[in-house]
């Protein structure tokens, strides 16, 4: 049978929502500063007996993000959204996962795809523009080469295109079908053809 990723993108507000990270070291950096370079509001704690030099230098420009300087409890799990699991235990990793499950909390466990919930994806953007990348797991590395080639080829006038599509959005009258027709006749010529 042909492979098929399952997986289901969504867009989250992570302003609105209510992150724990538990971890302070380079895997905990990588899933905290791909956060907040999209979402620099989001609401982030992070949990840690140890953080290293480069996490803390990062977060200095985000005093909103919290970190609690000891071992994981239970109780960090309280009132959160989603937890993203990233130290060097394993076991922790495990139990976590469990106590997610136990409380409907979406979990992402770096190292161990099998105990994920959910997956990041390598992410393109041009202003308003954003585009999710996922191998499946398969190849975080291919994921990263096709951001990169994405971030190359898409110029960056494509937000131009987006704001005079808004305000035409906004001023088209008529009813919901003579709209799709007349926004899909404007931008039928945005497409490249190979
Ligand atoms: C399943 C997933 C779960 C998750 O983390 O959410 C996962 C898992 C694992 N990553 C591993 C390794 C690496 N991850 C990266 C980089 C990224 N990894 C990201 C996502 C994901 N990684 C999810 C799947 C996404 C998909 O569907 O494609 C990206 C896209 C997003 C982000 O993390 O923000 C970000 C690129 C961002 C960008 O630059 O655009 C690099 C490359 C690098 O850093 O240069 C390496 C080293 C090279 C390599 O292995 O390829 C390992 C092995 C650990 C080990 O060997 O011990 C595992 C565990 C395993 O596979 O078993
Ligand atoms: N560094 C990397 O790019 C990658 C690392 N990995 C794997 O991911 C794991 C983590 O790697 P790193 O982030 O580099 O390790 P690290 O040593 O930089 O960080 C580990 C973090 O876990 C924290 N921690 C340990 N016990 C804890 C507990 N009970 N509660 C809360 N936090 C706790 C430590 O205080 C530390 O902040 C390792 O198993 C590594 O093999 C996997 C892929 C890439």
């Amino acid at each position: 049978m042909e492979a098929q990723n399952k997986l289901f993108p969504v867009f989250l507000k992570l302003e609105q929502l209510n992150v724990l990270i538990v971890g302070g070291g380079n895997v905990a950096l990588e899933k905290v500063s791909a956060m907040l370079r999209n979402s620099p509001e989001a609401k982030i704690s992070l949990v840690a007996p140890f953080f290293r030099e480069e996490t803390l230098t990062y977060l200095k420009d985000f005093p909103k993000v919290e970190l609690i300087h000891r071992a994981f409890e239970v109780g960090d799990l309280e009132g959160r959204d989603m937890v993203v699991c990233a130290t060097d235990q394993y076991t922790l990793h495990e139990r976590i996962s469990e106590l997610a499950k136990q409380r409907h909390l979406l979990c992402n466990v770096a190292d161990t795809p099998a105990l994920c919930d959910f997956y990041l994806g390598s992410i393109v953007q041009k202003g308003d523009l954003k585009i999710a990348i996922s191998t499946n797991g398969k190849s975080p590395t291919m994921a990263k080469r096709i951001r990169a080639f994405l971030e190359d080829v898409i110029p960056d006038e494509i937000q131009l295109s987006l704001d005079s599509l808004e305000s035409i959005r906004k001023e088209l009258k008529g009813d919901f079908e003579s709209k799709i027709k007349a926004l899909n006749e404007m931008t039928k010529g945005l497409i490249f053809k190979k």
